[in-house]
């Protein structure tokens, strides 16, 4: 199933720099590990914004949710998810 999902990251502006530099390294590699797997084929910047525009392909729901909450920045983004379905004028071949 696919997914349109949209992330905006609120980290605290007083957050310790180390561990401001911890969480982003490591949501770098989770996100480029699911990106590799094909489970995280699309991810966009929002120009202007700390936020991005992601298109997921995973089996169901529940899939979905455990790799968005094992995201490093979870606790601090707003996530808003659009399950897809197929359009009927999609041209299929
Ligand atoms: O910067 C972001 O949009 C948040 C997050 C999504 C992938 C990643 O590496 O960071």
């Amino acid at each position: 199933m696919l997914y349109h999902v949209r992330m905006d990251v609120h980290l605290p502006p007083d957050m310790d720099p180390a561990e401001r530099d911890d969480v982003l390294t490591r949501e770098k590699a989770y996100s480029q590990r699911l990106q590799r797997e094909g489970r995280w084929p699309h991810l966009w910047r929002i120009a202007g914004e700390y936020a991005n525009i992601s298109i997921f392909d995973v089996a169901d729901h529940d899939e979905l949710h455990t790799l968005l909450s094992g995201l490093p920045l979870f606790p601090y983004m707003r996530i808003q998810v659009t399950p897809l379905a197929t359009h009927p004028s999609t041209i299929t071949d």
